[in-house]
């Protein structure tokens, strides 16, 4: 046997419909929401990995300037020692000249080597002509060294040397007479470009930079090497304070003031001397392939929600298309229903009077008798007959006799006085009225009201004696129900007095049972 296709109310239905859009409203959703999730992990993990890139690149390039300056200091410190132990003598400046040249081809990092009187007056130098640049009083590093009596290494703002218009950066000793008094300075120039070389071996991208800056915040070395990078104060950059208020070490998303891009800074401080290195990655180019990769997945992504969003809104179109057609076949069919019940109706109503008909009348005797049975209650009927009825058509035409028939069906109507009552065309000019819990002196009363109110309708009728239309009507009563009782002999019962009020002379009710007749004999 097939299964009984489940029905859903119009309300079901309309959750069915709003259910499917809400599924398809959280897949699009969740969908794009997971993939804008990934791409924005991604890219912090992009940052994160550049942030490791640039920690390990500060920390060799740390390491770098710490070997390149210390290599130096190592020749400032011999040469100090040197002058203290051989002295100024000719002999001995013309050995140091030697050394000094010497030491300067040893270290490409070194442009020049030089010691300076107290006064700043040239001692040696390492220059082929060891006479040329003889002062250096309006140095900063003899300046510095003048006034202070730290024994240390000072590391002074870069300058143009005068020997040969290089940039370098003075890495610079003070020189003390035995006595403890300033003696003059022992000085080691570095090439900055020897800085700015190594930086360019390293893969920093278009827009990365890699600079070196004192503990002062004054820059000495930069890639790329800008007109105005060395010997520029950075010391009220947001970079310097992180490094000023840090421990030395760390990193951070950092818009420079010196070009204006935004770059990701590892800085660190040297171990030996007071400097930091900064290693820094422009933000866009670490973000460029994440981003290009961002973008096509983006795109298809949004394809996807799409197609899924233009599949599922043809889904619940056709959800609500269903939807509209179960409707539909709703109302088709409660239409139908009624006009079933109408038909049902016009089946069971004489299409002349609007009276019950004969079949409904035969059907109602039979539900009333089993009910009578039941209940033990008296059922009455009353038949009813229009007097010289043929006659009347006679005189005056069949139409006339249709709306006589009419009027004497709404008299007979008038009669059902409760909701179980039932007035029926019974056949022709005979009509029956079929009164429930009903005993002989209430159906009398019915009957006689029927026959006087036709009396009051006065219509003429000159072929009956009393000159207007008139019934006769019979009467049986059944007070207590047997087997033997039926739709037919209760019938005939009362078609039987029905004869007997016709017989003793029309316009009169007559009842079943031997009672006097009444009515106006
Ligand atoms: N106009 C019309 N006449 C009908 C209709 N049904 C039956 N008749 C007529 O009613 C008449 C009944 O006549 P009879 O049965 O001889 O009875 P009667 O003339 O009323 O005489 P009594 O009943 O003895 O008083 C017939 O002429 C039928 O043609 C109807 O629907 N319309």
């Amino acid at each position: 046997m097939r299964p009984t296709p489940t029905v859903l109310t119009p309300t079901q239905n309309a959750t069915v419909a709003s259910t499917a859009i809400s599924f398809l409203l959280l897949v699009c959703i969740s969908l794009t929401s997971l993939i804008a999730w990934t791409i924005w992990e991604e890219r912090a993990d992009q940052l994160s990995e550049s942030e490791v890139t640039s920690d390990n690149m500060s920390r060799s390039l740390a390491r770098h300037a710490d070997d390149t300056f210390k290599a130096a200091d190592t020749s400032l410190l011999g040469l100090s020692e040197r002058v203290l132990v051989d002295g100024t003598s000719p002999a001995a400046l013309e050995r140091l000249h030697r050394l000094l040249m010497l030491r300067v081809k040893e270290l490409p990092q070194l442009q020049g080597l030089a010691i300076f009187d107290k006064d700043g007056l040239r001692i040696v130098n390492s220059l082929a002509n060891k006479d040329e640049y003889g002062s250096s009083a309006d140095r900063e590093y003899f300046l510095f060294h003048r006034i202070n009596s730290n024994p240390g290494p000072h590391i002074g703002t870069p300058f143009q040397a005068r020997s040969s218009g290089d940039w370098v950066i003075p890495l610079s000793r003070r020189l003390d007479s035995a006595d403890g008094q300033f003696a003059g300075v022992v000085l080691a120039t570095i090439h900055v470009k020897y800085f700015v070389s190594f930086y360019e071996t390293f893969d920093i991208g278009q827009q990365g930079a890699i600079a070196l800056i004192l503990d002062n915040g004054i820059q000495i070395a930069r890639r790329p090497l800008l007109p105005d990078s060395l010997g520029r104060n950075l010391s009220k950059g947001p970079l310097y304070a992180l490094y000023k208020h840090g421990n030395g070490n760390g990193s951070a998303m950092i818009k420079s003031t010196q070009d204006g891009v935004e770059r990701l800074n590892g800085y660190r401080r040297l171990n030996y001397y007071p400097i930091f290195v900064t290693t820094a990655l422009s933000k866009d180019e670490i973000l460029a392939s994440w981003q290009r990769l961002a973008i096509v997945r983006a795109v298809l992504t949004l394809c996807i929600v799409a197609v899924i969003a233009l599949l599922g809104m043809r889904l619940v179109r056709q959800i609500k298309m269903r939807i509209h057609a179960e409707q539909e076949a709703r109302n088709a069919r409660d239409a139908l229903q009624g006009l079933n019940a109408t038909l049902e109706k016009l089946a069971q109503q004489d299409g002349l009077t609007g009276l019950a008909n004969r079949r409904k009348f035969d059907q109602a005797i039979d539900h009333a008798l089993s009910r009578a049975k039941q209940s033990a209650m008296p059922l009455a009927m009353i038949l009813i007959d229009v007097d010289y009825f043929k006659k009347f058509n006679d005189l005056y035409g069949h139409v006339a006799g249709d709306e006589c028939l009419r009027q004497v069906a709404a008299v007979i109507k008038a009669s059902e006085k409760r909701s179980n009552d039932l007035a029926a065309r019974y056949g022709g000019e005979e009509f029956a009225v079929l009164l429930p819990d009903t005993n002989l002196d209430g159906a009398l009363i019915v009957a006689e009201s029927i026959r006087k109110a036709l009396h009051a309708l006065k219509i003429e009728h000159v072929g009956n004696t009393p000159g207007i239309v008139t019934v006769s009507a019979g009467i049986d009563v059944l007070t207590s129900i047997t087997e033997k009782d039926s739709a037919a002999s209760f019938v005939s019962a009362a078609d039987a007095a029905l004869y007997g009020a016709k017989a003793s002379g029309r316009d009169r009710i007559q009842v079943h049972h031997p009672i006097p007749a009444t009515g106006n004999t």
